[in-house]
C-alpha cells in the first residue's frame, strides 16, 4: 500500500472544528486512511503553519468558457448568451474545448478545487482533460432543442444520453456522468417527456439551469400556468439524484418542493449578480433542508473560478438577500463549497475523516491577510484566496505541491489557450 501523509497541520474536521493533526491517505485507494497523531507514508507533504482542508467542489461551471474569459461583459443573461457568448460558441472546435477546460483545471486545482460538474460541447475532451487533470467530475453534454428542426432536437437530447451512458465510470470512477439538459425554456416540453425516462433507465442524475432569471420563469407561468418547479416535476424531474443551477427566482411552494424531493440547487453568486439575474434565496433554502452546493458558473460570467471567491461572494450576497447580517453564516458556506456540493454530485468527498475521498488542500496561514488567527472557518470565506493554497491532493495524488502543478506544463497550457482563444474569436468577427 502505497500512503503519503500530510503533516504538521491544523485540520478542519467534518463538524467544523479545528485541530491540530496529521492525514494519511492511500494512494491506491484513493482514500484518507487516518487523521490524527499518524505516522507513516511513503511520501509526505508538510502541511506545517497551514490549514488542511476538504477540497473544494465547484458544483456547477463550463470550464472551457476560460477561453471567452473577458470576451463579453456587462450585459444580462439572455443577451449575453444571443449576442455574444452563443455566436463565439458557434464557431467552437474540440480542440478549442480540450484547451480550454485544461486552463480551467489548471486554475482550479491550483486554488484547492478538487472535484467540478461540467456541461458543454465537445465533452469527450473534458473527459481527456479531466483524466489527465487527477481532479473528480460530474459531466454532461448540454442539450438545447429550442432553434432546431426536430431531428436535430432529437439527436441533441439522443448526444447527451449517449455521453452519458458511454463515459459514466470513466478515469477510474473519477468520471461520473449526467444528462444535461440545458435550461426549462432552452428544451420542448415534448423532448422532456420523451427522454427523462431515458435518463432514469441510463442510471444518471439530470442537471439543468432553472429559474435563473425573471425571462426563465414568467414565459412558463404564462405558457404553463404554473411555476417552473411543477411544470419540472410534472415531466418527472427533481428527483433526489437531479439538481438544478441558480434557483434564484424560487417561490416558497417550489422551496418546499425541492425540500420534499431532496432534489439540490447550485448557488452561482458571482454570476447572479455579474448578470444581474436576482438574489437566491439561499437561507430559505438552506431553512428548508434543501441540499444547496456551491459553483461558479463559467469564467465568462464570473470570471474567475476561484471558490475561495465564491465563497465570499455566497456569504456577503446571502446576507443582503435575506436583510439580515447573520445569514448565510460562514461555516454554512464552507459547508456548501465542501460537504454540500460533493453530495449533490455523488461524491464521497467532501470531508477529512477515514474512508471519504482523499481530496484535500493546505492552504498557507503565513500571510498578513490571514493574521490573526482568531477563526480560521471566518478566514476561509471572508480572508482566503485561491493563491494561498500549497498543496492540491486528489483521489491521493498530489496535484499541486507548494504551488507547483505537477500534472500539466501550466506555462504550456496557459500558451495554447490564449493561442485557441485568440483563433475562436477572430472565426467568430
Ligand atoms: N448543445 C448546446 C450546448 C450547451 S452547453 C451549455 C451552455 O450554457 C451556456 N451558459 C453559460 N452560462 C450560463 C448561464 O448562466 N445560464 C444559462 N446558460 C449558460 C454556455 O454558454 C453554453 O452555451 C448548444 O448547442 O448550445
Ligand atoms: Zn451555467
Amino acid at each position: 500500500m502505497s500512503e503519503l501523509l500530510v503533516s504538521g497541520g491544523q485540520v478542519l474536521l467534518p463538524d467544523l472544528s479545528v485541530e491540530r493533526a496529521d492525514v494519511l491517505l492511500d494512494r491506491d485507494r484513493g482514500e484518507i486512511v487516518d487523521v490524527g497523531d499518524v505516522s507513516g507514508g511513503d511520501d509526505e507533504l508538510d502541511a506545517g503553519g497551514g490549514l488542511v482542508i476538504p477540497g473544494l467542489v465547484n458544483a456547477h461551471t463550463h470550464v472551457a468558457m476560460t477561453l471567452l474569459r473577458g470576451y463579453a461583459d456587462d450585459k444580462p443573461l439572455d443577451a449575453w448568451l444571443q449576442e455574444d457568448i452563443w455566436p463565439v460558441e458557434a464557431e467552437l472546435t474540440a480542440e478549442d474545448v480540450r484547451a480550454g477546460a485544461t486552463l480551467g483545471l489548471v486554475e482550479m486545482l491550483k486554488s484547492g478545487t478538487t472535484a467540478l460538474n461540467d456541461m458543454y460541447f465537445f465533452m469527450p475532451e473534458v473527459v481527456d482533460a479531466v483524466e489527465e487533470s487527477g481532479m473528480r467530475a460530474r459531466l454532461g453534454y448540454g442539450s438545447i432543442t429550442v432553434g432546431r428542426d426536430d431531428d436535430a432536437a432529437r439527436e441533441e437530447m439522443r448526444d447527451g444520453l449517449a455521453f452519458a451512458r458511454e463515459y459514466d465510470g470513466a478515469a477510474d470512477g473519477r468520471i461520473r456522468t449526467a444528462f444535461m439538459p440545458h435550461s426549462l425554456t432552452t428544451v420542448g416540453e415534448a423532448y422532456y417527456r420523451e427522454f427523462v425516462s431515458e435518463a432514469r433507465e441510463a442510471g444518471v442524475p439530470i442537471h439543468l439551469h432553472a429559474n435563473e432569471t425573471t425571462d426563465e420563469v414568467d414565459p412558463i407561468v404564462d405558457e404553463h400556468g404554473v411555476r417552473p418547479l411543477k411544470y419540472a416535476a410534472d415531466m418527472g424531474l427533481l428527483e433526489s439524484e437531479d439538481y438544478l443551477a441558480h434557483g434564484v427566482h424560487l417561490d416558497d411552494g417550489e422551496i418546499d418542493l425541492l425540500a420534499e424531493r431532496s432534489a439540490g440547487v447550485v448557488h452561482c453568486p458571482a454570476s447572479n449578480m455579474k448578470l444581474a439575474s436576482g438574489m437566491a434565496p439561499v437561507q430559505d433554502l438552506l431553512d428548508a433542508g434543501v441540499p444547496v452546493g456551491l459553483g461558479t458558473d463559467g469564467a465568462a460570467s464570473n470570471n474567475d473560478l476561484d471558490m475561495f471567491d465564491e465563497m465570499r461572494d455566497a456569504a456577503m450576497l446571502g446576507k443582503l438577500a435575506a436583510d439580515d447580517a447573520s445569514a448565510v453564516d460562514a461555516e454554512s458556506v464552507v459547508e456548501m463549497a465542501t460537504r454540500g456540493s460533493a453530495e449533490i454530485l455523488g461524491f464521497d468527498s467532501g470531508r477529512i475523516e477515514p474512508d471519504a475521498n482523499a481530496d484535500l488542500a493546505v492552504i498557507d496561514l503565513d500571510a498578513p491577510h490571514l493574521t490573526p488567527a482568531h477563526d480560521l472557518v471566518s478566514h476561509l470565506v471572508y480572508a482566503a484566496r485561491g493563491s494561498d493554497v500549497r498543496h492540491t491532493v486528489a483521489d491521493g495524488q498530489v496535484l499541486m505541491r507548494n504551488r507547483e502543478v505537477t500534472v500539466f506544463d501550466e506555462q504550456g497550457v496557459r500558451e495554447r489557450a490564449s493561442e485557441r482563444a485568440q483563433a475562436l474569436v477572430e472565426r467568430a468577427e
